[in-house]
């Protein structure tokens, strides 16, 4: 039996998820994907690191939720240990889900650069070493010859970077546009429905949506990296940050929505990138007020959708989860199918 032998770096909603998962499903997943996984090391901020390779019982882990109690307790340590685990830890994969940094990617941009360096693949959800150092780990797993897989980094489990950058082979892609922020669309809609815009905001944390500071998602900057990652990898825009032009929600108020409502139309906060007759790209987020006949206008919740404009097919539209814990999980799932089904750069346990 294939076993791939798996770190979890950051152990909060979606990597514990991903073990939940291993723990109810792992037969299942063998008889399914044909591979099993093992947990062989785990660090988080609140719970310090626990290494043992010869697997993780995950019902001790799942157990701890950041109360008092550490990983000393079961052998490890109160410290993350971050890159000695990542570095010397015998996991095949490590799987990268602590906070998302918009400023620089730190210290995801590490962790997932310890992870390549020694030879070992890497999934993430985290949007910051995507965006901001999206190219240069990539090359970096290349030169290992390992894999540099993200596609929970641009709405959660839902395939959309794979699946554009496999199926839309022979298409000219001349741009998109989308809702690409789970949160700010789950508070747009409650406010809506007569929601303060904390109160949204409150709701939209306890189902596991929001950021870590969840200003990252209402003032933009989530959807602004999602924009970026995009552009980089399906147009190949090679923008940074700084030419994603962004603007978030937090000065829509209830009176906005009350008045688009009246005539007929729905604020959304819209990325969207656009190639220039010059080659160069546009790019950029901000709320917009749209008519309900437009396709992104019916997107409710915490559903994304992104529309490409292709040549030879016109608009082709992703819409499914954007976020959420059970979704993200899935989305690092879904990488290490990727990955096996590679074949090469991940050597499993036979
Ligand atoms: N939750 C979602 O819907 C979703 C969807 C797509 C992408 N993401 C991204 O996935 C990542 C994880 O999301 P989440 O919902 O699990 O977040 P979370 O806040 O629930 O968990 C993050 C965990 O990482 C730990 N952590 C932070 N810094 C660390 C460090 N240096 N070393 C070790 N542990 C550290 C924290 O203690 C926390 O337990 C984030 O980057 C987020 O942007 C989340
Ligand atoms: N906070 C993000 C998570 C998914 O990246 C959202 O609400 O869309």
């Amino acid at each position: 039996m294939t076993t791939y032998d798996i770190a979890l770096i950051g152990f909060g909603g979606v990597n514990r998820t991903l073990a939940e998962l291993i723990a109810t499903r792992g037969e299942t997943l063998h008889t399914d994907l044909g591979f099993g996984l093992r947990v062989v090391a785990i660090t988080d901020l609140r719970l310090g690191s626990l290494v043992q390779p010869e697997g993780i019982d995950l019902s001790i882990a799942l157990k701890l939720d950041g109360g008092s109690e550490t990983f000393a307790k079961y052998g490890g340590s109160t410290d993350t240990n971050n890159e000695s685990v990542i570095r010397n830890c015998t996991a095949d994969i490590i799987c990268e889900a602590t906070f998302t940094n918009p400023d620089d990617g730190e210290p995801a941009v590490s962790h997932v650069r310890w992870a390549l360096e020694s030879g070992k693949s890497v999934c993430t959800t985290n949007k910051g070493p995507v965006a901001l150092r999206g190219a240069e780990l990539t090359a970096l797993a290349e030169q290992n010859g390992v894999h540099f897989e993200f596609e929970g980094a641009v709405m959660s489990g839902t395939p959309v970077i794979r699946l554009a950058k496999k199926m839309f082979e022979g298409l000219k892609l001349n741009g998109f546009e989308g809702i690409l922020n789970g949160t700010s669309n789950y508070v747009l809609g409650r406010m809506e429905a007569g929601l303060d815009l904390d109160a949204a905001i409150g709701e939209a944390q306890d189902l596991g949506y929001a950021e870590a500071n969840p200003a990252a998602d209402i003032e933009g900057y989530d959807v602004q990296l999602k924009v970026l990652i995009l552009a980089n990898e399906l147009l190949d825009a090679g923008i940074e940050l700084k030419d994603v032009q962004r603007q978030g929600i937090s000065a829509v108020t209830p009176e906005n929505i009350r008045k688009a409502a009246s005539e007929g139309r729905r604020w959304k906060l819209v990325g969207a990138a656009r190639r220039n007759p010059d080659g160069s790209v546009t790019a950029g987020v901000s709320p917009v007020a749209l008519p309900l006949d437009h396709g992104l206008a019916g997107v409710s919740g915490a559903t994304n959708a992104v529309s490409f404009d292709t040549d030879l097919l016109g608009a082709v539209t992703v819409s499914g989860p954007g976020a959420g814990r059970v979704e993200t999980a899935y989305a690092l799932l879904s990488d290490i199918i990727a990955m096996h089904a590679a074949g090469t750069g991940v050597v499993a346990n036979a």
